[in-house]
């Protein structure tokens, strides 16, 4: 049977509502009190099933390369490419199986290698070699253009023909869990003559998906559609934490570079390419027609229901503020693969590239709060009459995202993370303000 057949069973119990049945198989990198070696597990149910202990046992083998799974980072298996990729799944999957003894019977084994999840720290999965954010939601462009510049005219007039994106910074892409603390920026209101530098006032999330690039293209070499295809290993969730009021002072002519580049939080589960392949759809009709090297012959889109949670320190539980979907993006993932190695720019293992925040046509289909509270003129009115435009210390944004299949769903878990004050000031050097 095929690792997506929904008919398969594991021998672990998995909820019909849990993200991780054995049709999902998402990797990620952890560690426990006892064995405090970072390696490479798969999330089955509430378990991780530890790849390390079945490589030494002898059970998985990656193309006769030994080790891989004692790792770091995830970066040494995907190196081996797409086939290894896939017989891997297969086999764990296999391992897994109701009707398998192999682990099923094999108590010792089978204890040593399967860990509570709520026994184990998740790290970042993937050492990340570069960092690239697009803008590939129309809807999110349209809001944004229609806010800053022109509401006439809100998309510039290259948005349609490019996949716009900017060169983010791979050093601040942490793992889901890590406390943000707020920037500090040059900002400057429009009403007053000169900037200053202080604490962001607008501080915000953007929802996204992350795409990790599994395998490496060589610098003066364009990709096809097939070629970037077969370089994505798989799919996180992305909050690139931005700050609006330094983004609006800084961007022009070049774009984005402080306000996004103190913090971006990346879910640690890995939801693989494979998985999600029962989840193709057409993206939105892409009119004007792009230029032929972006042209898509078959569907490169994913159904993926996402929903954003907020917290503040007084709520007793989050509240949702947004449900939308990985589907809208106008610009695939694999067409902002192709473009970006375009000109001859190489993609290493490892490398990250953001979707791009993700709207939808409706209102609470948002994915910031510059869009939810339309820039500040809209606040979220909160249970026990909170209002937030934008983000406060001690708030807490969660993003989670599933495929649902018939009696099963494909998740990817979380991302969260909390707003830590700028002060105390000193821990990262003297107070500049
Ligand atoms: O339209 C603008 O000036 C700015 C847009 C963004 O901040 C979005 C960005 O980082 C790219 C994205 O996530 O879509
Ligand atoms: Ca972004
Ligand atoms: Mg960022």
């Amino acid at each position: 049977m095929h690792p997506n057949d929904p008919k398969l069973c594991a021998f672990v119990d998995v909820d019909a509502a849990s993200d991780f049945p054995i049709q999902n198989l998402p990797y990620g990198v952890f560690l426990t009190p006892e064995q405090p070696e970072l390696r490479v597990g798969v999330a089955i149910s509430n378990q991780i099933l530890d790849l390390a202990v079945l490589e030494a046992a002898g059970l998985i083998r990656c193309d006769g390369v030994s080790g891989v799974f004692a790792k770091p980072s995830l970066n040494a298996f995907m190196a081996l490419g797409q086939t290894v990729w896939s017989q891997t799944r297969a086999r764990i999957s296999e391992l897994l199986r109701h009707d398998n003894p192999e682990l099923r019977d094999n108590t010792n084994l089978r204890v040593r290698a399967l860990v509570p999840q709520n026994l184990a720290q998740m790290y970042m999965p993937i050492h990340v070699a570069g960092f690239t954010d697009f803008y590939s939601s129309k809807e999110h462009a349209t809001n944004v253009g229609t806010m800053f510049r022109d509401k006439t005219n809100p998309l510039l007039p290259n948005w349609l023909h490019i996949p716009i994106g900017y060169n983010g910074r791979a050093s601040t892409v942490v793992v889901s869990g890590t406390p943000i603390r707020r920037p500090r920026g040059q900002l400057k209101s429009p009403t007053a003559e000169l900037p200053n530098f202080g604490p962001c006032q607008r501080l915000d999330f953007e929802l996204e998906m992350g795409v990790v690039i599994g395998q490496a293209s060589a610098m003066g070499e364009m990709l096809t559609e097939r070629q970037a295809e077969e370089m994505i290993f798989g799919f996180t969730l992305l909050n690139d934490w931005s700050a609006r009021d330094i983004q609006q002072w800084e961007y022009v002519p070049l774009g984005p570079f402080q306000a996004k580049a103190f913090g971006t939080s990346i879910s640690p589960w890995i939801v693989t390419r494979e998985a999600l392949e029962p989840f193709r759809v057409q993206g939105p009709a892409q009119e004007p027609r792009p230029l032929p090297y972006l042209h898509q012959a078959q569907p490169n889109n994913y159904d993926i229901q996402l929903a954003v949670d907020l917290r503040t320190e007084k709520m007793a539980k989050p509240a949702s503020i947004c449900r939308t979907n990985f589907k809208y993006m106008y610009w695939s993932s694999v067409q902002q693969l192709v473009h970006h190695a375009s000109s001859g720019c190489a993609m290493n293992v490892g490398d990250l590239l953001g979707s791009g925040t993700i709207s939808g046509p409706e209102k609470g289909e948002r994915g910031s709060m510059l869009e939810l509270s339309w820039n500040g003129t809209k606040p979220l009115e909160l249970d026990g009459g909170e209002r937030r435009s934008f983000l406060e210390d001690g708030d807490s944004l969660r993003i989670r995202g599933w495929c649902q299949g018939d009696g099963y769903r494909v998740g990817f878990g979380q991302v969260e993370g909390s707003i830590v004050a700028v002060e105390p000031a000193g821990i990262f050097g003297p107070p500049l303000f």
